[in-house]
C-alpha cells in the first residue's frame, strides 16, 4: 500500500518509520524539508509540497501539532485542496478540536476526496511499537481502506461515527490525562516536602486502585528531573484549552481541569513547553534563591 505522510514531529516520525518498516511505501512532507532526511534513508520518498504528496498518493495522513497547523497545510497554497479529488482521502491523525476537524472534512468533501479524522491515544513509544490507539470518525469506507495502516500503526482502532467524534472524544481522554498529571505532581511534591520519599510513594501508587502506566512510566524520570520529551507540553496545554472550550460549549463545570490548563500555562511562561508535559511538576519547585 502506498501512503502519504505529512508532518515528521516526533509522532509523525515514528508512525512512518513503522509503515515503512512494515512494507509501505510512503511519500512524506515535513514544513522543515531538512526532516524528511532520516525517513529517505530508511526508503521514503520526497514530496515537496503537501499538494505533491497528494497528487501522488490515494491515501494521505497527517499529524500535524495543532488546529492552525491542520488547517495550514489543507487550505494554504501548495496545500492539500489542490490536489484532493475523486478517488482521494486524506486522514488527519492530529490531535484538533471538532470545529477544525469539521472544516478540513467539508473542504475535501467539497472536492470529491474522503476524509476521516483519527487522532491517537499513546505516546512516542506507543507509536514506534505500533500500539497507538486510534480513533477515527467520518468516512466508513475510507475507515475500511486504510485499516492496513491502521493496523501497523495501533494496537486497535476505533470508528465513532461522524466527523467531530473523535476529536471530542480525545480531547476528553486529554483533559483528564493532564489533569492526573497534575494531581500526580503534586503528590510526589508533597511527599518529599513532608519527609517522605517520593520513590516509595510510587511503589504504594503502583500496587494500589490508581496504579497506571502514566505513574509508572513518568514517575522514575520526573524524580530525576528527566523531562525529555515525548509528548510536548506546549501540546498538552493546547488540549487542556480545547477541552476547557468543549466545557463551555456544553457548560459542563471544569475546575479540575482549568486549574491544571493554569499550571500547564505557568510551565510554558517558564520556557517549558518543549519538554515533556510531565514537566510540569517544575510549577511546583521552591525558587532557587541561593544566587
Ligand atoms: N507526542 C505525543 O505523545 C502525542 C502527540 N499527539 C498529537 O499529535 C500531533 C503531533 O504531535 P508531535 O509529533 O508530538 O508534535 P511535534 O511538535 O513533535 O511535531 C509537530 C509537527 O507539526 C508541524 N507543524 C507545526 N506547525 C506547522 C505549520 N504551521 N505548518 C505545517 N506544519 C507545521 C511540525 O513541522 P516542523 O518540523 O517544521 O516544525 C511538525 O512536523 C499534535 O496534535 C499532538 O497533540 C497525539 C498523541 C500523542
Ligand atoms: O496526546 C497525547 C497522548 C499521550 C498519551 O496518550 O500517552
Amino acid at each position: 500500500m502506498e501512503v502519504g505522510f505529512l508532518g515528521l514531529g516526533i509522532m509523525g516520525k515514528a508512525m512512518s518509520m513503522n509503515l515503512l518498516r512494515h512494507g509501505f511505501k510512503v511519500t512524506v512532507w515535513n514544513r522543515t524539508l531538512s526532516k524528511c532526511d532520516e525517513l529517505v534513508e530508511h526508503g521514503a520518498s520526497i514530496g515537496e509540497t503537501p499538494a505533491a504528496v497528494i497528487k501522488k498518493c490515494k491515501y494521505t495522513i497527517a499529524m500535524l501539532s495543532d488546529p492552525s497547523a491542520a488547517l495550514s497545510v489543507v487550505f494554504d497554497k501548495d496545500g492539500v485542496l489542490e490536489q484532493i479529488g475523486n478517488g482521494k482521502g486524506y486522514v488527519d491523525m492530529s490531535t484538533v478540536d471538532a470545529d477544525t476537524s469539521s472544516k478540513i472534512s467539508e473542504a475535501i468533501k467539497s472536492k470529491g476526496g474522503s476524509f476521516l479524522e483519527a487522532p491517537v491515544s499513546g505516546s512516542k513509544k506507543p507509536a514506534e511499537d505500533g500500539q497507538l490507539v486510534i480513533l477515527a470518525a467520518g468516512d466508513k469506507a475510507l475507515y475500511d481502506e486504510v485499516v492496513p495502516a491502521f493496523d501497523v500503526l495501533g494496537k486497535k482502532s476505533f470508528h465513532l461515527g461522524e466527523v467531530g467524534n473523535s476529536a471530542k472524544m480525545k480531547l476528553v481522554v486529554n483533559m483528564i490525562m493532564g489533569s492526573m498529571m497534575n494531581a500526580f505532581s503534586e503528590g510526589l511534591t508533597l511527599a518529599g516536602r513532608s519527609g517522605l520519599n517520593p520513590s516509595t510513594l510510587l511503589d504504594v501508587l503502583d500496587l494500589g486502585a490508581i496504579a497506571n502506566p502514566m505513574f509508572k512510566m513518568k514517575g522514575p524520570s520526573m524524580l530525576k528531573n528527566n523531562y525529555s520529551p515525548a509528548f510536548p507540553l506546549k501540546h498538552q496545554q493546547k488540549d487542556m484549552r480545547l477541552a476547557l472550550a468543549l466545557g463551555d460549549e456544553n457548560a459542563v463545570p471544569m475546575p479540575i481541569a482549568a486549574a491544571a490548563n493554569e499550571a500547564f500555562k505557568k510551565a510554558r511562561s517558564m520556557g517549558l513547553g518543549d519538554l515533556d508535559f510531565s514537566a510540569v511538576h517544575e510549577t511546583l519547585k521552591k525558587p532557587d534563591h541561593s544566587s
